[in-house]
């Protein structure tokens, strides 16, 4: 870190040091495996003094070839209590830094001034016309894997704070203003956001929503459903008490519905030849760069590739528009009325103009086919090796198969279009979803890899 003046004025000299070391850890740090040059504070906002005392940090993380900014809630103090050790960041010439993201005591002050629509230093805070909500609830950070981190207060409210920030206007925050203005009922009611300038656009920082606390996520539910087949692995998918099938249809059917609301409220196209070729090298050349990373994916590598070649002949002009961008069973959520998707950030490697481009929605369709798949697989790994195996990897094609289909049945009666019809579309985006697979679970869970390894060999033929 270049040790500005303003660092040391608010006592954060040290702070690059441990930075460098504490940020590999993170789950939502997208630089892992790659060594940190230096690490640069190119925004320090004083949020609250004394002790505790709470900055907002903008860092950014050199690494070799390219620099990632990064959004923190530094928090800093004398001593830092037994509930906040698993937050701490390390020792700083004030005393102990820690990531105030997990500080109930701190995170309060990010609510009031999104009920106040305040703007403090270089953030503003907004808070939509009509959106009330209480600002005493104590926070918790969500316990699950993410690439942001989300805090929920009480039982009542959500703020996902943006990691990894990308100039420009966030499509989470976008898409999810844009169908609650469209009266979506598969969308959590959005409340307030904050953002700032970054390389001189307007950059989204943090949304806060309705917690929609009676909810249970789509890969949960799908993944007790797989439990219990497996548990009973003489019986087929439609005989055991938690087939999935009606749920797979409704979900087709939400997803479809909220394609329809995208397109009726955000700019639409379509696209022919050219595009369809530049969308095909794209996907080639992912293909090429996750076959060099990872050697395994290499053998299937040729055949993989006929999908987009085949997508470059497509010779049918296709319909784009905004669509979810990152689609999968973690991303919806089943509330006792229906369900709901969240995080239409899009996948978070992507560059924002990528995401924030129009895409045919029947990439949304191949991410959640792709999803049924892994929900299918992900529990085979624990019995490999062993005697029934073999059984319950038919069971599990079978589970996939069942509820593939019903997804896409579902998605055919309230869209009126059948995107199996799409085959060519499908197949290439299907091809591209698994090679992404390949990339991210080798770089952060790779006992998972032979999951889309396996789709990989399928696909292949
Ligand atoms: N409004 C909400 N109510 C309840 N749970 C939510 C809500 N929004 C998101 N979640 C849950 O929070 C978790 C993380 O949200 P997500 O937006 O996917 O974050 P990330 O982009 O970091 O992966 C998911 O498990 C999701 O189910
Ligand atoms: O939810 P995120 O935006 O962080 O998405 C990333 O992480 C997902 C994993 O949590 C990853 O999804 C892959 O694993 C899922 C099971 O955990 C599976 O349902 C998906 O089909 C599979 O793609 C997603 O790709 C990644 O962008």
């Amino acid at each position: 870190m270049t040790e500005t003046d303003t660092t040391r004025l608010h006592g954060l000299a040290g702070l690059d040091e441990r930075l460098r070391d504490w940020l590999p850890g993170q789950r939502w740090f997208g630089g892992k495996g790659r060594e940190i040059r230096d690490v640069e504070l190119v925004s320090v906002t004083p949020l609250v003094g004394g002790d505790p005392a709470m900055y907002h940090l903008v860092a950014a993380v050199h690494q070799d070839g390219f620099t990632d900014r990064y959004q923190l809630l530094l928090g800093v103090r004398r001593y830092l209590p037994h509930r906040l050790l698993h937050c701490g960041i390390g020792e700083i010439e004030a005393g102990h830094a820690y990531d105030a993201a997990h500080d109930s005591e701190m995170t309060r002050w990010v609510l009031e001034r999104l009920h106040e629509g305040a703007t403090v230093g270089p953030l503003r805070f907004h808070r939509l016309e009509n959106a009330d909500f209480r600002t005493d609830l104590a926070s918790l950070v969500m316990g699950v894997e993410q690439s942001n981190t989300s805090m929920v207060f009480g039982d009542q409210l959500i703020l996902k704070m943006f990691r990894k920030l990308m100039p420009g206007v966030n499509p989470d925050l976008e898409l999810t203003l844009a169908l609650a203005a469209a009266g979506s009922p598969h969308v959590a009611d959005p409340y307030a956001w904050y953002e700032m300038t970054v390389g001189g656009e307007t950059t989204t920082l943090g949304m806060l929503q309705r917690f929609l606390h009676t909810a249970t996520d789509g890969w949960e539910l799908a993944i007790t459903s797989v439990r219990d087949l497996y548990a009973e692995a003489d019986l087929h998918p439609d005989e055991v008490g938690g087939d999935f099938a009606p749920e797979a249809f409704r979900l087709g059917m939400a997803t479809a519905e909220v394609h329809h609301d995208l397109a009726a409220t955000l700019p639409t196209a379509t696209v022919g030849g050219v595009e369809l070729a530049a969308l095909a090298e794209a996907m080639t050349h992912r293909l090429r760069q996750a076959a060099e990373a990872v050697p395994e994916l290499a053998p299937y590598a040729p055949a993989l590739q006929t999908a987009f070649t085949d997508l470059a002949a497509l010779e049918q002009p296709v319909p784009v528009q905004r669509i979810h961008g990152d689609y999968h069973l973690g991303q919806v959520l089943r509330t006792p009325t229906g369900w709901v998707l969240t995080d239409f950030e899009g996948e978070p490697t992507r560059p924002l103009a990528e995401r924030r481009a129009l895409h045919s929605p029947i990439k949304d369709v191949a991410g959640m086919l792709r999803s049924f798949d892994y929900a299918a697989r992900h529990l085979l790994a624990d019995h490999a090796g062993q005697p029934e195996q073999e059984q319950l990897e038919y069971r599990a094609v079978e589970w996939a198969e069942r509820n593939r289909t019903a997804f896409c049945d579902g998605y055919a009666e309230a869209a009126g279009s059948d995107p199996r019809e799409q085959a060519v579309l499908l197949r290439a985006f299907e091809t591209d979803k698994v090679v992404y697979e390949v990339m991210y679970e080798a770089r952060n869970r790779p006992s998972w890899l032979p999951i889309p390894l396996s789709a990989a060999q399928r696909l292949a033929g």
